[in-house]
């Protein structure tokens, strides 16, 4: 369970301080030697048989729902919604576009679980606390990840409203210092050192871009290298043009700590950006990302994309190269 002592951390989740640990360190959750107050193996267990306990449907495959595609979990049928605030050690959502809840149902008759909300760092949560879900995700039995954007276009042949099947990320956050799997490794969700060069899982792409075709998306669809900075102001127009020079095509501030933590435990990769805005790297353009927008071109497409995701979920249960 989470701790209700008094707890200074910086922004990286580091301890300044904390009163209320016992003597094997983990009361709490927390591993004692370890710089970073990160939950434990046992704790996430606990969450995990919690919700195991709650709900009968055992899930294959997680989705995480971005800013304004919360409705990709009101396709699911059965649904069984429990709202973050009720799930020991989860954070709460705090922006808007992010519900809250995790709802567990039935896609195209495979078992699901689906994030309706997700954290962001720029909230306040450590990465490690933004990825959480996901090894919670792999505790409850998934096997395969997809997890979703809205994202700003850099690409200059991106429009609004157009897919982009992540194939790439740029870490930015990462390659300063500061990444969801800082601290010791636990071996039971994964190694040490990761690789992360086949992140996204090719086939599946493939698939999903036929897919995208098949439901008259065929000059909507894209695949490219997404970056997370970490928000929440949106990007300068200097910003922009080293992104653009740095080789990336869209740009949010999630997924890609969610990416990481996935692969370290082994699921399966599928992540797709909705383009929610053009990304104008000039000084004279006069559109200025802006959330309500952002949240717009979710509901102009939330149609497609539940029937999008709907075929995927379907492949990975029947497709045998897929499965684990
Ligand atoms: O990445 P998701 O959660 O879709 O949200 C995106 O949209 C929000 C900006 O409006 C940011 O949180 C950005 O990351
Ligand atoms: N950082 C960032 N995140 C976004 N999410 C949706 N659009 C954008 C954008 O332009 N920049």
């Amino acid at each position: 369970m989470s701790c209700n002592g008094k707890v200074v951390m910086d922004g990286n989740g580091v301890i300044k301080n904390h009163k209320c640990r016992d003597s094997d360190g983990l009361k709490n959750g927390f591993d004692e030697n370890s710089l970073i107050d990160k939950y434990t193996f046992e704790t996430l267990t606990e969450t995990s048989d919690y919700l195991k306990k709650l709900v009968s449907i055992e899930p294959k495959v997680g989705i995480i729902c971005g800013s304004g595609l919360g409705t990709l979990a009101d396709a699911l049928d059965d649904k069984i919604a429990i709202p973050y605030e009720d799930i020991p050690n989860f954070p709460k959502s705090t922006v808007k576009g992010h519900a809250g809840a995790l709802v567990f149902g039935y896609l195209s008759g495979v078992p699901v679980v689906c994030m309706k909300g997700r954290f962001h760092y720029y909230e306040g949560y450590p990465l490690w606390k933004c990825a959480m879900p996901v090894r919670v995700m792999k505790l409850l039995g998934v096997t395969h990840l997809i997890t979703t954007n809205a994202a700003g276009g850099l690409n200059s042949n991106y429009r609004v409203g157009d897919i982009m099947l992540v194939k790439d990320h740029i870490n930015l956050i990462g390659l300063s210092g500061n990444n969801p799997l800082q601290g010791p490794n636990d071996e039971r969700f994964g190694p040490r050192f990761p690789p992360m060069a086949k992140a996204y899982d090719k086939k599946l792409l493939e698939q999903a871009k036929e897919f995208a075709k098949e439901l008259g998306l065929a000059k909507n669809i894209h695949e490219g290298v997404y970056t997370c900075v970490g928000g929440p102001n949106f990007e300068t127009v200097a910003e922009l043009r080293m992104l653009n020079i740095l080789g990336a095509d869209a740009v949010g501030m999630s997924t890609v700590h969610e990416v990481i933590t996935a692969r370290h435990c082994d699921l399966t990769v599928l992540a797709f950006s909705l383009i929610t805005n053009e990304c104008k790297a000039d000084y004279n353009s006069m559109d200025l990302a802006n959330l309500e927008e952002i949240l717009d071109v979710g509901k102009m497409r939330q149609t497609v994309l539940q029937k999008f995701v709907q075929k995927i979920v379907k492949y990975i249960s029947t497709s045998e190269d897929l499965q684990q």
